[in-house]
């Protein structure tokens, strides 16, 4: 007998017979091409989840993203041409999208797996557009960030609220959303046997300082809007080290924030300044550790291989690794089709409709760098609106 692709074949408890189940990974998404990358950049900054102005100015978003991303345009072009042209992350996406499918379909779970970009393709609209047409009765929302922030999986479940309020269908359909995972027991313990394999590539690997480098937000996001980032980051740590204790590894280690973008402060301490400081210490080994994100990208395979490493040799430090991101690693893949398993919504679950991430109340700390910055901000966009063609680019 032919079984519907998206049938259930082994019973779980929150799962019917007739059910179609969907689960949508939220990711970032990036330039395929150097083309993409302006368009691209314009996108990221027109989200007001990454640049957070009070309601009363969002008029000017789309202007700054404009100026913004054209300004910005040159550097990432020359960080996205030394990795090969583009950004390797949908490919890597996909193959986590197909690995996933398959962890479930092992664990009796049949379902489509779809892919959705916050700014770029595929876009969260494609895949909304996609799960309609499916006919999915049961989704879970399952970001590829570990650790909450409302600049990554807040701004992407605030895209999906707004898309699934608007449609009559999707606004019923019963949707589990799974904010963070990097407590899981199945992540911990992948990270922790990454760390312990490159270790022993060391000559020495008890003097290895392990320094997690995990990507960096505001100041601001933290103090003012309260996300929960750097607080799930810390604790993160605390569990992999914890786990790699309890395999006799106690190894020295560091946590610093890396990718830091604009004039405004970011989570401290930075991963350039620290490597230079431990350099300057003594430290002659060290394993960097990207933990924000589990896939190779512009930062690990650029900012972290190439910058990171040159000054780490620079000031001091004599042998250099990094952990490979976990990608497809099955023990990894197999926790997170758990994770999906275990947050299966019932029939009687709500639609996307309460918000986590509300930045409505969003203020300025300082009035009066706020109204230097306002008042430039308004004379850019003035010159800017000189010019046509605001929209969202190739949405
Ligand atoms: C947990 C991961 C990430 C957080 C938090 C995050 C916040 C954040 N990022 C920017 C600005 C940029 N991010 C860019 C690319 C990029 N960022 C992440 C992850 C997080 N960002 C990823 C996975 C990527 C895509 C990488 C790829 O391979 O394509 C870029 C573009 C690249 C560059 O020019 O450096 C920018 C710009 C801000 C402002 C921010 C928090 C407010
Ligand atoms: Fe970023
Ligand atoms: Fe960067």
């Amino acid at each position: 007998m032919l079984t519907h692709p998206l049938s259930v074949t082994e019973s779980h408890s929150d799962i019917e017979e007739d059910d179609k189940i969907g689960v949508l990974l939220l990711n970032l998404g990036g330039p395929e091409t150097l083309h993409d990358v302006q368009p691209f950049l314009y996108n990221l900054f027109a989200d007001p989840d990454i640049i957070r102005l009070p309601r009363l100015f969002r008029f000017l978003q789309r202007p700054l993203a404009q100026l913004i991303s054209t300004l910005r345009a040159p550097k990432s072009k020359q960080g996205y041409a030394s990795i090969g042209g583009g950004s390797p992350l949908r490919k890597i996406t996909d193959e986590q999208a197909d690995a996933l499918k398959m962890a479930l379909e092992e664990k009796k779970v049949a379902s489509n797996v779809y892919v959705a970009m916050r700014y770029w393709h595929p876009f969260t609209q494609e895949a909304v557009r996609q799960i309609k047409r499916d006919g999915i009765t049961k989704l879970v929302v399952l970001p590829l960030y570990p650790q909450f922030s409302i600049s990554t999986t807040g701004s992407s479940i605030r895209l999906l609220q707004t898309l699934f309020r608007e449609d009559k269908i999707l606004s019923k359909l019963p949707v589990a959303i799974i904010q963070s995972w990097y407590q899981r027991q199945g992540y911990v313990k992948s990270m922790a046997d990454l760390i312990h394999k490159e270790l022993q590539t060391f000559g020495s690997p008890d003097e290895v300082m392990i320094f997690f480098s995990a990507h960096g937000v505001p100041v601001s996001y933290v103090r003012d809007a309260g996300d929960p980032y750097k607080d799930q980051m810390e604790e993160c740590i605390d569990l992999i080290m914890h786990e790699l204790k309890a395999r006799g590894i106690h190894n020295h280690h560091k946590l610093a924030y890396q990718s830091r973008v604009g004039p405004v402060e970011w989570l401290k301490p930075y991963t350039d300044e620290v490597l230079v400081e431990l350099g300057q210490k003594g430290v002659k080994s060290l394993l960097a550790v990207p933990v924000s994100f589990v896939s190779e990208h512009i930062e690990t395979l650029e900012e972290i291989d190439m910058e990171y490493k040159e000054l780490a040799l620079e000031s001091g430090i004599q042998n250099w690794g990094r952990v490979p991101a976990l990608g497809c690693t099955s023990t990894f893949i197999a926790d997170l089709a758990d994770a999906v398993i275990e947050a299966l919504p019932s029939a009687s679950a709500t639609a996307i409709t309460t918000s986590t991430t509300d930045n409505a109340n969003t203020f300025v700390q300082d009035p009066l760098a706020f109204a230097i910055k306002l008042l430039l901000g308004s004379f850019l966009a003035f010159i800017l609106l000189l010019f046509p063609g605001f929209k969202n680019q190739n949405v």
